[in-house]
């Protein structure tokens, strides 16, 4: 099975440093920067959780060809990224190559059917999380689950069957999802519950629990997201949801800087339109009123507008 990850940064190394180091025929696409350029020469640095370090031999590309021949393609750009990075790859690849979205936020799926409408595709979500500590060197420091939904064509379920099978063998926990809708929603209460907050905040998952107010700030995002989900008829246990959210903080991703904490640290764009920004858009729509959510949203968009101007 040959293997393509498109995106090069915590998570796409991640998953295709674990793949590579269990001998799958796996590569990646980026294009070019210095994190790039020391994968390519020295090969990718993962640091475990006991600090123990793997250095794995990597190729990241910078062009894709029909004739590569891949069957499976995961995305791990950010969401924002996805129609600039994947549009110049619409002829790139053969008809039956699966497509598997695992990025955080609405709308990924959604994208990649508009771009690749002949091709199978899946959407999944990950419970692990990683950051690019330095050029070709990752901390892995999430250890939850990761779920992959079903596909609907049986050559391209058994596919990826296949590739979760690979996942598991390389110790990314990984399960085949009935439900997408509910696993995505699942995982973007555990977005809504610490991206932005950590972002705002320059703190570590799990540090956002230190506080009464943290813990409160969290509730009350997510018993929005909640209300809003209900609305548009996905089922939510909003009190169990805050737990399993809490949970997790505290289990598996606490040690985790998060994507959004890093975007901004480095002065990137984030991704709040497809996480606070998408429940503040569904909720106007469907007359749910989400004040958290919103704020939260307006505060980000204006540090992300403003990075040339911050006073240090
Ligand atoms: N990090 C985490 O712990 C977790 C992240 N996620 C999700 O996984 C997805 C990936 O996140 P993460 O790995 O953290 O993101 P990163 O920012 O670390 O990596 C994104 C990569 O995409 C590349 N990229 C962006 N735009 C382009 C472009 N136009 N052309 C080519 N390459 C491009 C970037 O390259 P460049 O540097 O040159 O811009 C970068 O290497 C996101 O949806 C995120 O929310 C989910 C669970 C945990
Ligand atoms: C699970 C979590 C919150 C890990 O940090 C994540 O998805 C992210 O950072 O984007």
């Amino acid at each position: 099975m040959k293997i393509l990850v498109i995106g090069a940064g915590a998570m796409g190394c991640l998953f295709a440093g674990r793949l590579k180091a269990q001998q799958a025929d796996v590569l990646l696409y980026n294009r070019y920067n210095t994190h790039v350029e020391q994968i390519n020469q020295s090969g990718l640095v993962i640091v475990e959780r006991d600090d123990k370090e793997t250095t794995i031999p990597l190729k990241v590309v910078q062009a894709v060809a029909k004739e590569d021949g891949y069957d499976v393609v995961l995305v791990l750009v950010k969401a924002h990224a996805n129609k600039a990075v994947l549009e110049p790859m619409r002829e790139s690849f053969s008809p039956d190559a699966l497509f598997i979205t695992m990025q955080n936020g609405l709308g990924n799926l959604e994208t990649i059917k508009e771009l690749f409408p002949n091709n199978p595709s899946a959407a999944g979500t990950m419970g692990c999380g990683a950051s690019v500590e330095s050029d070709g060197r990752i901390l892995h420091r999430g250890w939850g689950k990761n779920y992959i939904g079903p596909v609907e064509e049986t050559a391209a379920q058994e596919k990826l069957l296949d590739f979760i099978a690979l996942l598991n063998r390389s110790g990314l926990q990984t399960d085949v999802a009935e439900d997408v809708q509910t696993v995505i929603w699942n995982k973007l209460f555990v977005n809504l519950a610490y991206n932005s907050l950590t972002a705002l905040t320059r703190l570590r998952n799990g540090d956002i629990l230190n506080t009464d107010e943290g813990q409160d700030l969290l509730r009350n995002v997510v018993r929005e997201a909640a209300q809003v989900a209900e609305r548009i008829g996905v089922t939510v246990d909003a009190e169990q949801t805050i737990a399993n959210c809490l949970r997790m903080g505290r289990e598996d991703i606490g040690a985790n800087k998060s994507s959004m904490l890093m975007d901004v640290l480095h002065k990137r764009k984030t991704e709040i339109d497809a996480i606070n920004g998408a429940v503040a858009k569904l909720g106007k729509r469907h007359g749910v009123e989400t004040p958290y959510n919103d704020l939260i949203t307006g505060i980000i968009k204006v540090i992300e507008a403003n990075y040339d101007l911050q006073v240090d």
